[in-house]
């Protein structure tokens, strides 16, 4: 469905270095990484909305700039900022955008809207930040797409609605046809929904592999104080210290010797946990 290989583009205080991973059909790959490491950039540059500078990007097998018309007809892409025009109201808005689409269901449209609450007569500028989201992601999931690209889609949304929407994406899924490329913070969405993860820092990927491969490789370390000693303390990727005692994330749990493992919590981290510690060792200087 996706292929990144080597991709780059640079801007004069940001640059997107060798990005590479691949996405194949049936799979939901989460994007995730801080602010402003890279992850709108690389949809971008997925999307020929950026021109890119090194690398090479692949949508469904075909060159993403010399395919971007067959290509575009079967994305569906929801950007993290409004880009309809807002003196439309949304039923002029969708006139304008479905005659592009080959594809386009107007019958699975006119459902999204009422399942989604919108008014079709309403203008776009006077919908809400969310409204304005399930809009676009009713205009996504109308023309039959086959790789669906969502640019933070769940910021802005109730949590009622942000749980309708990753049903909407798992419903979706049950066609083992298409794919689905997810850039978020809130990773709990994605602990839910994501078959893959990749974590983009700084511009560039620190992993990309299965979900359950990450959350299974780290462990979060919890145990008294008088336990830490420096050949200890080189284990942890991360380490925060408090009067109670100290927690750490490792990736290295074996080293660890069983007689010291047994007077320590070890926890399965979230992947918020993963990302704080990996974000905060790359800010200290350590890759
Ligand atoms: N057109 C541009 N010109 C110059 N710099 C840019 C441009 N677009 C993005 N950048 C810079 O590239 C970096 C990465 O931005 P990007 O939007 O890809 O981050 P992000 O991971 O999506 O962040 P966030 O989670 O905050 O949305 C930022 O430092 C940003 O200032």
């Amino acid at each position: 469905m996706l292929e990144i290989q080597g991709l780059g583009k640079y801007f004069s205080e940001f640059e997107l270095s060798d990005v590479t991973f691949s996405l194949e059909k049936g799979y939901v790959m989460g994007l995730i990484g801080p602010n402003g490491s890279g992850k709108t950039t690389t949809i971008k540059l997925i999307m020929n909305l950026l021109k890119k500078d090194r690398g090479e990007i692949k949508v469904f097998g075909l060159d993403h700039v010399k395919g971007e018309k067959e290509i575009k007809n079967k994305i569906g892409f929801v950007y993290d900022e409004n880009h309809y025009y807002g003196v439309l109201t949304i039923e002029q808005m969708k006139k304008i955008v479905a005659p592009m689409y080959q594809y386009w269901d107007e019958h699975l449209f006119q459902k999204y809207l009422k399942e989604f609450d919108l008014n079709p007569k309403q203008k776009i500028d006077k919908l809400s930040k969310g409204m304005k989201t399930k809009f676009s992601l009713a205009m996504a999931l109308s023309h039959q797409a086959e790789l669906i690209i969502l640019d933070e889609p769940t910021s802005g949304l109730d949590p009622v609605f942000r749980n309708e929407l990753l049903e909407i994406l798992y419903f979706l899924m049950q066609d083992e046809n298409k794919a689905i490329l997810f850039s978020t913070h809130i990773t709990s969405d994605l602990e839910r929904i994501a078959d893959y993860i990749t974590f983009i820092n700084q511009g560039s990927v620190v992993f990309t592999n299965e979900k359950d491969q990450v959350l299974e490789r780290f462990s979060l370390v919890k145990g008294p104080n008088y336990l830490l000693d420096s050949s200890l303390e080189k284990q942890f990727i991360g380490l925060r210290k408090s009067s109670v005692g100290f927690e750490g994330l490792t990736a290295d749990l074996e080293v660890i010797s069983p007689a010291l493992k047994e007077k320590m919590i070890v926890e399965r981290p979230t992947l918020d946990e993963i990302m704080i510690y990996l974000v905060n060792r790359t800010r200290m200087g350590v890759r």
